[in-house]
């Protein structure tokens, strides 16, 4: 079942319906007498038998309105609000009532699952760019010091060695406990965790405490969602409040860093680039230096309080990356293990070891030009993966990328922009065009980037596969084409359907075709 960490395997024993509605003090319709409840789920596509089905209103349809679906799932009770009790009357199910289903859906998962019992080190990371890579890293470096990690990203969601494949950022409340739970019976003993805004937002980490929260920068996406940057910014301080996180690790690379720094209530650690990247801002407690560049790795030495400081490397490009890996070594720290034993753990692998799924993943081999595959999708990461690419390209640097459709539009014009400045040369391409018109979204790219620099060499081609073609067509020995976007993605979303589809596998296809591989 995709998105759903499937159902917990008994260590987790089954919890009573009528203690849980005397424990929250909750109203209820119909006898809960010796009905035994062994999972939540918000969705009749993720449902176990057995499960606590939650109806909440969405901004489609009220829950509510599956009943009937979940009782036959195997469903074996409702709580929803009163709208959501009217609706599903007939349904045969006993209703816990609640006044807000999605407000309540983390402190009852959390029971259910016991999820505060015996937790492992739980670690979250938010910001704009860098939520995965710093996860996966926080998860790699966690593995390096021998411990059995759990991961739950935009890519991917890690029980062990168990991969179960994302839906969204940040699961739903209710699978995120499903999940915890089973990490916990995999013996898990740490895990990283992206929280997107919209997980902030919509309750999705209600019923956790973070041992350690991180923040890596904020810049323009989203306002799809939030009315402007300021309501976006705001939407990402409840992580660093005291029922969200112990502590937390702020990065003051982007300027949202001081003021997340200002606005938490709890213990929070600084860590910077230096030289900085934003003016301005307070010294930190903790730098990051870059002190080697190249197409396989990145090398840093990170200094912190009472001169503790290590030099290690992270197997991508740019000073991001770097930048990624030393907020998630210092969220470590302040999680409780030693720097020197990071240091030493790190050096005997000969530096990081992770694998990022299209972050920035280069998928060209040692003929012909190199070519990344990269998921960022903002103007902000445009500019960083386009500078890490300039520096070790001797030849040209080609810039291909389409724009989300139903999404964000106000970023698409600086998207251009900012991909025009960084390359020599732009194709323009489709991206998930979703129930927009690609050729709209393609003309809103080009326009952008042309009335901004006349000069540039343009090239608009559609589809992605016959564009990645065209570029790689356009690149020689010593070129580098940076295809942004698509990063792990195996779909695109065309017109709702989600067409199956691997930027990495056509990448490599089209190199195959030219006589650059294999
Ligand atoms: C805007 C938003 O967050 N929408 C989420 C919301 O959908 P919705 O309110 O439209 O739900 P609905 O279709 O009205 O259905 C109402 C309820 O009925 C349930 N239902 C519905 C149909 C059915 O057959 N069975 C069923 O049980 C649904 O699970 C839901 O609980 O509840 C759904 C169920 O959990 C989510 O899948 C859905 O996320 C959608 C897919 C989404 O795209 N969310 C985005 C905005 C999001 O959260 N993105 C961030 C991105 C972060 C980043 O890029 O950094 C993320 O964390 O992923």
């Amino acid at each position: 079942m995709p998105g759903s960490p499937g159902p917990t395997t008994g260590t987790s024993s089954a919890r009573s319906l009528g203690q849980l509605a005397s424990e929250f003090g909750l109203e209820h319709i119909g006898s809960l007498d010796g009905i035994e409840i062994t999972g939540v789920t918000l969705s009749t596509g993720d449902l176990h038998p057995g499960d606590l089905y939650v109806g909440v209103p969405g901004a489609h349809r009220h829950g509510a309105e599956f009943a009937d679906q979940a009782r036959e799932g195997g469903a074996v009770a409702l709580l929803t609000d009163a709208a959501g009790a009217e609706i599903a009357k007939e349904s045969g199910l006993p209703v816990i009532l609640v006044d807000s289903p999605r407000a309540a859906l983390g402190d009852v998962s959390a029971w259910v699952y016991r999820t505060n019992e015996h937790a492992p080190l739980l670690f979250a990371v938010t910001g704009t760019n860098g939520k995965t890579s710093t996860s996966y890293l926080l998860e790699g470096i966690l593995k390096q010091m021998g411990l059995v990690t759990g991961l739950s990203s935009t890519a991917e969601r890690h029980i062990g060695d168990l991969t179960v494949v994302s839906r969204l950022t940040t699961p739903e409340a209710s699978e995120m406990h499903a999940l915890l739970a089973r990490m916990r019976e995999s013996e898990v003993r740490a895990v990283a965790v992206e929280v997107s805004a919209q997980a902030l937002s919509r309750n999705r980490v209600d019923g956790l405490v973070f041992d350690v929260a991180g923040f890596t920068n904020l810049s323009h996406d989203h306002l799809d969602d939030y009315a402007d940057m300021e309501e976006y910014f705001q939407a990402k301080l409840p992580l660093f409040q005291p029922d969200r996180a112990v502590r937390g690790v702020v990065s003051l690379d982007s300027p949202y860093g001081q003021r997340v720094v200002e606005a938490s209530r709890i213990p929070v650690t600084t860590i910077k680039v230096v030289p900085p990247i934003t003016e301005g801002t307070d010294d930190a407690d903790w730098s990051v230096e870059i002190l080697d560049e190249q197409a396989a790795y990145t090398e840093f030495r990170l200094s912190g309080p009472e001169g503790r400081s290590l030099v290690t490397r992270v197997p991508m490009i740019g000073w991001h990356m770097a930048a990624d890996a030393a907020l998630a070594i210092v969220m470590m720290v302040e999680g409780g293990f030693e720097l020197e034993a990071i240091g030493q753990a790190l050096d005997e692998d000969g530096g990081i070891v992770a694998y990022l799924p299209g972050r920035t993943e280069r998928v060209s081999g040692d003929r012909g030009p190199s070519v990344f595959v990269d998921f960022g999708h903002s103007p902000d990461a445009f500019l960083n993966t386009l500078k890490a690419v300039r520096r070790f390209t001797p030849g040209k640097v080609i810039m291909l990328f389409g724009a989300d459709g139903d999404r964000d539009t106000t970023k698409r014009p600086e998207m251009a922009r900012v991909a025009a400045a960084g390359s020599d040369i732009l194709v323009v391409t489709d991206h998930h065009p979703r129930f927009e018109d690609p050729e709209t979204i393609r003309k809103t790219l080009v326009d952008a980037a042309r009335e901004a620099y006349p000069e540039h060499e343009i090239h608009e081609v559609s589809p992605p596969e016959a564009a990645i073609r065209a570029a790689v067509a356009l690149a020689g020995e010593g070129d580098s084409i940076l295809w942004a976007g698509p990063g792990h993605q195996d779909y695109r979303d065309i017109r709702g359907v989600r067409t199956p589809y691997s930027a990495r596998e056509e990448a490599r296809a089209a190199l195959r075709e030219a006589g650059w591989a294999e």
